[in-house]
């Protein structure tokens, strides 16, 4: 089928490479025309060193590339999804299914990514999203790989499922696009924290602390949004928080490590060069949480790190001595 990836960046090559060998036709935008010209001189993408691009990976930076798309796949960071939504407006054709590989929650709006496209494009494109413990530089080397196609239109899920699947890339599907997307979203926090705390030293107990206290609060704001709690224990729960929260991989723990080394907080995500998705969604999270009126103790800890510049070892301690509480009570499951 004729298909295309919207943003080049890691993600979006891995993803592009996975449609095109499946025998899809897969074009892969980038937003700007020097990106374009970078991936085809050297057929390789800088963030995913030592994986050749395929002769067959059509490369444009003109939006034109989705005419007669069966789908468009967004993978751009999660600030310009809207945006790139709105300028398929008039150019996608009627029934294209549109996907998000995004991982955040819209500023402002505190909209999930799916929403946000929905809002732009109308009932005419069924969304989906597409999220799981995926690394792009893993699915690059076709490491087996599990991933969630979520929707609220079945067919257009499965439609995707059947796009990506195959020996290395294996998609479930799930009408949970609510859970899916928060607990995607949400795990970036989580994960920044547990590089925080690798780079202050601390060990392998703070960590498995910090990811199970972490599933509890994204759970509990997931649910209040309206997720399904087994998604959290699922693979864009459980699974993208261990994958993030202990992968060296990982964009928002390698940031969390700087800034736990002492690396002042803008310079720790300008080092990572690509998208650092959980410090948008640690404000975005403390505010639907505030709206809400759902207590996330680890993310209110992390904004007071990223946001007002407190000293991540003070915020530990705060948390560590905090009031007593009955964990059975205050689970999720
Ligand atoms: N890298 C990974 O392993 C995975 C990433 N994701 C998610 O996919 C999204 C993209 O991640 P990466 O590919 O790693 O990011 P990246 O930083 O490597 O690339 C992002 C791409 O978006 C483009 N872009 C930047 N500003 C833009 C704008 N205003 N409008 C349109 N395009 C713009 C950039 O030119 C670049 O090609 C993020 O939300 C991330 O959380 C999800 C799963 C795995
Ligand atoms: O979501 C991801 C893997 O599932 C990617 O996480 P990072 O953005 O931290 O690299």
């Amino acid at each position: 089928m004729k298909t295309a990836v919207l943003g080049s960046g890691g993600w979006g090559t891995a993803l592009a490479m996975v449609l095109l060998e499946n025998g899809n036709e897969v074009t892969l935008w980038s937003y700007q025309e020097a990106e374009s010209r970078v991936l085809r001189e050297t057929g390789e993408n800088p963030m995913l060193k030592g994986v050749p691009l395929p002769r067959e990976l059509a490369l444009t930076s003109d939006l034109n590339c989705v005419r007669g798309c069966a789908m468009v796949v967004l993978a751009t960071p999660s600030f310009a999804v809207r945006t790139t939504a709105r300028s398929l407006k008039g150019v996608l054709d009627p029934g294209t299914v549109v996907v998000s590989v995004s991982k955040g929650i819209e500023k402002d709006t505190s909209l999930t990514l799916t929403d946000a496209i929905e809002q732009e494009l109308g009932p005419d494109h069924p969304v989906v999203a597409l999220c799981g413990p995926s690394h792009a530089e893993e699915v690059g080397r076709k490491v087996p790989t599990a991933v969630v196609s979520a929707s609220r239109n079945q067919k257009a899920a499965e439609l995707v499922q059947d796009l990506f699947m195959n020996e290395r890339f294996r998609v479930y599907t799930s009408p949970d696009i609510v859970g899916v997307e928060l607990g995607a979203a949400l795990k970036n926090i989580i994960a920044l924290c547990a590089g925080c705390c690798d780079g202050m030293g601390f060990g392998d107990n703070t960590k498995a602390a910090l990811m199970t206290r972490g599933l509890t609060e994204i759970a509990r704001l997931g649910v209040a949004m309206g997720g399904r709690k087994e998604t959290f224990a699922g693979l864009t729960g459980v699974g993208d928080l261990i994958v993030t929260c202990t992968s060296m991989h990982s964009r928002n723990r390698r940031c969390g490590i700087l800034i736990g080394q002492g690396v002042p907080v803008q310079e720790a995500i300008q080092q990572i060069g690509a998208v650092v998705e959980g410090y948008y969604a640690t404000a975005t999270g403390k505010e639907l949480a505030e709206k809400m009126g759902v207590e996330m103790p680890i993310t209110e800890a992390a904004y007071s790190v990223l946001y007002e510049g407190k000293d991540p070892r003070k915020v530990i301690t705060e948390l560590m001595t905090r009031a007593k509480k009955h964990e059975i009570e205050d689970s999720w499951l």
